[in-house]
């Protein structure tokens, strides 16, 4: 048997092929097949590898077809996705009679009658094409999704997505982080698991933030810092023991006490593990300028690669990622409403699913406005909507809600298991209680 070199991709007989019969290629199992075929007849050869396939497309490219000369459903499968431009067809049913190979065929057939193989063969379809036709309609209301409790907000984008990435700018202080942490709290509450990358804060501190806006207004202990006057709430013991029982097993955070927990890769193969292992489905980069971003490759071109990474990873595990992305220094002083005013690369924007800006308002603003901060909804790919969405904040719970409502959400930690009255009930509001007018 001679060898026909494409990076020892394919076996055949160089001295029998000739495309220009009418029979086309054909796609053998092994060189044994290729041997009792004779004519226009080739395998992957042992060394060679799929992948490697493409790299031989001139020459495949001289036949009319390939036909795969093998009853193995899975030869057929391997041969379809790795063999571009050219029809592929398949034995018709019980065209081999079952026998496993064209050898064993040979062996129990006249060579002459190994021509009807082919007759009623079977055209492939492209493994890169769908027909419309065919495909099944997604149905909007079936995709996972996490709302993120204000429902002006949820309204315009119709809930975050799984397989999506939203991306979150706004000037330092702005609130993103509160508001995220928040939204993370909702998706527990809505029976997701999370998984948060936080590159400045340490855990313990992240911590006591998430806790005081999980207990809430109503389960809170306010202290005075005796020395700058300055309140501090903290979550009541009782109350903080009562949501490490209800999220145990559902928040996860990457430990950045380790000197690699910044590197791109670090926080995929972690993110990864919380997907694949933990059963985390919405996640949180907050920030991409705390990463360490791989390779030689200049700054801008980094970010880009790394959020494609992120919508990549969005999309293989169907779950939703929040990325933060600080604005351009040039916005300094200026609102940021628009996608493009994000630091970096233009990219970050135009890969991401939605992305908005969180803005926290001057007193003036505030008294014009409604309401204390302002959620710019910059895109929602889905629905093409933009608009703006008012909220408040309660400094003590460091919860944000519905202007006219108010921040007493009950989580779900508060509905687990017998109601034991941690505290006296009697004039705490009721969630989101009515108190004036919307936004
Ligand atoms: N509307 C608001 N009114 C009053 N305080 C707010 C408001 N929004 C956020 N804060 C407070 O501002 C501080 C900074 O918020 P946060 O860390 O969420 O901002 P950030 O936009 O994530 O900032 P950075 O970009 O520096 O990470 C927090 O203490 C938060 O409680």
């Amino acid at each position: 048997m001679g060898r026909l070199c494409f990076n020892d991709v394919l076996l055949c007989e160089p001295r029998m092929i000739d495309p220009s019969m009418s029979t086309g290629l054909w796609w053998c199992q092994s060189p044994e097949d290729v041997q009792a075929v004779g004519v226009n007849a080739v395998c992957l050869s042992v060394t060679g590898r799929w992948e490697d396939v493409k790299n031989c497309g001139d020459w495949l490219s001289q036949f009319p077809f390939v036909f795969v000369a093998s009853p193995d459903r899975e030869l057929v499968e391997q041969v379809r996705r790795h063999v571009r431009g050219l029809p592929v067809l398949s034995p018709r049913e019980g065209a081999f009679g079952g026998y496993p190979s064209i050898t064993a065929f040979l062996e129990a057939h006249l060579p002459s009658e190994i021509n009807g193989i082919l007759y009623g063969a079977v055209m492939e379809p492209s493994y890169g094409l769908l027909e419309l036709a065919r495909v099944s309609v997604l149905d909007e209301r079936e995709v996972p999704r996490t709302l993120s409790g204000l429902p002006v907000l949820d309204k315009l984008t119709g809930g975050f997505r799984s397989g999506e990435l939203s991306v979150w700018t706004g000037k330092r202080g702005e609130g993103k982080s509160t508001l995220l942490s928040q939204i993370l709290l909702e998706a527990i509450d809505q029976g997701h698991k999370v998984c948060a990358y936080s590159g400045e804060l340490p855990a313990g501190q992240f911590k006591a933030w998430a806790l005081v806006q999980a207990v809430g207004p109503g389960h809170l202990d306010l202290f005075q810092d005796p020395e700058v006057g300055e309140q501090i709430s903290c979550a009541q013991p009782m109350a903080a023991r009562r949501v490490d029982e209800w999220w145990a097993g559902r928040y996860y955070l990457n430990d950045i006490r380790d000197g690699s927990a910044h590197d791109e890769d670090r926080i995929l193969d972690e993110f990864t593990y919380a997907n694949r292992v933990l059963g985390c489905d919405v996640f949180l980069v907050d920030n991409i300028m705390t990463t360490r971003l791989s390779g030689d490759r200049d700054f801008y071109r980094a970010q880009s690669m790394f959020t494609q990474r992120l919508t990549r990873f969005a999309k293989a595990q169907g779950v939703h990622v929040h990325l933060v992305a600080h604005p351009r220094k040039t916005q300094q002083g200026k609102p940021v409403t628009d996608g493009d005013d994000i630091s970096g690369s233009g990219d970050i924007a135009n890969l991401a699913d939605n992305v908005f800006s969180v803005r926290r308002l001057s007193d003036e603003e505030a008294e014009n406005e409604g309401c204390s901060s302002l959620v710019y909804v910059m895109k929602v790919r889905n629905r093409g909507k933009r608009g703006k969405v008012g909220l408040e904040f309660d400094s003590d719970s460091c919860r944000f809600y519905p202007p006219g409502k108010g921040p007493s959400k009950a989580y779900g930690w508060e509905r687990m298991g017998e109601q034991t009255t941690l505290v006296d009930l009697g004039d705490a509001p009721v969630p989101f209680e009515e108190s004036g007018g919307n936004v």
